[in-house]
Formats: C-alpha cells, structure tokens, sequence
C-alpha cells in the first residue's frame, strides 16, 4: 500500500489529512508534528503517528511538508539522508521552490510544489499545483489525488508558484477583510449582522457560481448588476474612484514579494 506521510499536523496538514481519511483513497496515511496532541486528534482518522521527522521520512513514499516556510530548510537537513531517489516530495509551504528542498536534500530529489487555501478544511479548497523534472505522470496524479480529497487542482506553471499565492492561496483572507466591511456597515445601519454575514456569504457562493458556471465574463455579470441609474453603479463608482482594482494588484504584488523574500531563507 502507499505510504504518504505529512511533515506538520497544523491547519493545513491536518484538513488535508482528513480529506484523505474520508475518501476511498486506500493508502496508509502517518504524521509527525513536534504537537503530539495534533497527533493524537488525527489517530481517530486512522493517522499513524512517527516519534521523528527521520522516522515518517524513511517509512514514506511520498512525504508532503506542512510546516511553516522559516522552519523547513532545519527540518529538510534534519531528515536529508533519508531522501532517496525514489521518495516523492510534496511542499505546501509558500515561496519553497524545487531548488531549495533539493539543496538542503539531494540534487535529485522528485518535487510536487501545491499551493493549497483554507477552504480545504470543510473539503472546498482550490489548490495550484505544479511538478518539477523527475516526477513521472503516476506519482504527478497520486499527488493531484491527495490534493484533490480536500477541493479542486489546477495545474500552474512551475515558476509561476509564487505567484499564484496571492489569486487562492492568500485570496481566502482578503475576502474575509472585504465581508468585514459589508457586514461592519450594516451595523452601522442598525442590521443584525449575523444575518448581513449570512446574506453576504450567500451573496459569494451566488456570485462564485455566476463566475465558474454562468458562461458570461466578469465584465459582462457586473453590467447585469448594474442597472442604469441604479443603486450598483452608485456603488461602483466609489470603488473605482477608490482605485479598488489598483489596490488588488498592489495586494498581489506585495504577496508575491512576500513569497519570493520566503524563498530566500
Ligand atoms: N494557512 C494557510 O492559509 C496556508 C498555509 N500554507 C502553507 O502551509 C504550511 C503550514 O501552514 P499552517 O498549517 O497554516 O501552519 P501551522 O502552524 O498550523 O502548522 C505547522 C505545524 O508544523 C509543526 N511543526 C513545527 N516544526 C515541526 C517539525 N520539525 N516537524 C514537524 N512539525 C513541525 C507546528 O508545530 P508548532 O505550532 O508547535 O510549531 C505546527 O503544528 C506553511 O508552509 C504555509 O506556508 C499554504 C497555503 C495556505
Ligand atoms: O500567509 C501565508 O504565508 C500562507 C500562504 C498562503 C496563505 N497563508
């Protein structure tokens, strides 16, 4: 049976784990996090747990890095020898490149770089996903198979990894700060914000369904919002004179900036 084994039980690690112990994926799935207690909440899933990084390395055939950027090229050295050539690495962490895992383990070394999001906890990700040279087309699919026990994968451009961050990665908070804003002004206008958030949360499913499923551009569904004269241009206008698009590109811009300085460490 293959043996996939996590490296960091956190947030991320954990929600993937947990998609994959509620799919019919048959694979034997274990974990180290230096938390035992995460270890212990996932043994209910049928996660094994490792007493050490060098322990879940060397039982594992594909190994995926959950633990936060600053600290993997530590943990990459601490388990270096036991990376063989035939052992598939799987990095979630922001701004690592294929280059970095391979130079704190071994030239070689097979590398599937995923860009997951938090949605991925109740089975709603939207993963980027990439291979680097080496991973044949089966390891590439059980790879995209995990990925895709917990939401959607889209395939990106290798040196495109960190750029993508800002679009699903990231995307997740931004979204939240932009409800803030809708539901902090419906109780500045004396309406129960729970029920703001549960119209303006609908309001996004709607709209991201318009988006994936509707045929029409982005353009064109916020012209079928926006009647003449009506209260959506009213609105709009505002938003444009806010530069709203400018400052989602200098969002983006800074989160890539972000993920290459990551890199880097
Ligand atoms: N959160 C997000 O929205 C997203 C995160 N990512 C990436 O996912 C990765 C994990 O993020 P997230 O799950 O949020 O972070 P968490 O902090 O929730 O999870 C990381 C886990 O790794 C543990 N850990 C630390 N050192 C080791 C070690 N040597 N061996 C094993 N486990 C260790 C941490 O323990 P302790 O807390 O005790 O240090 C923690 O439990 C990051 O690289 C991040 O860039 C990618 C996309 C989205
Ligand atoms: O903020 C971060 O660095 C991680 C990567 C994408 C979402 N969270």
């Amino acid at each position: 049976m293959t043996e996939l084994g996590f490296l960091g039980a956190g947030n991320m690690g954990s929600a993937i784990m947990r998609g994959i112990c509620s799919s019919d994926m048959q694979i034997s799935v274990s974990a180290y996090d230096k938390d035992t207690a995460k270890l212990e909440a996932l043994s209910a899933f049928g996660v094994k747990p490792c007493k050490s990084e060098c322990e879940l390395v060397k039982k594992c055939d594909y190994i995926l890095l959950a633990v936060k950027p600053q600290v993997l090229g530590g943990v990459l050295d601490t388990v270096a020898e036991e990376v063989t050539h035939d052992k598939v690495i799987i990095s979630i962490c922001a701004g690592i490149s294929e280059d970095f895992i391979r130079s704190h383990t071994i030239p070689s070394a097979k590398v599937v770089l995923v860009m997951p999001n938090t949605p991925m906890m109740l089975g709603l990700g939207a993963s980027a996903i990439s291979r680097a040279d080496g991973v044949t087309d089966e390891e590439f699919a059980f790879a995209k198979s995990v990925i895709e026990s917990c939401g959607i994968a889209e395939e990106v451009p290798i040196n495109k990894m960190k750029e993508i961050i800002a679009v699903n990665g990231s995307s997740p908070a931004f979204i939240y700060l932009f409800a803030k804003g809708f539901v902090d002004y419906a109780k500045s206008v004396d309406i129960n914000p729970d029920a703001a958030l549960k119209l303006f949360a609908q309001s996004l499913v709607g709209s991201a369904k318009m988006l994936t499923d509707s045929g029409m551009t982005v353009d064109e569904l916020i012209k079928q919002v926006s009647s003449p004269g009506g209260t959506t241009i009213a609105g709009l206008d505002k938003l444009y004179e806010g530069k709203l698009t400018d400052t989602v590109d200098e969002c983006c811009k800074a989160c890539t900036a972000r993920a290459y300085e990551l890199a880097k460490k």
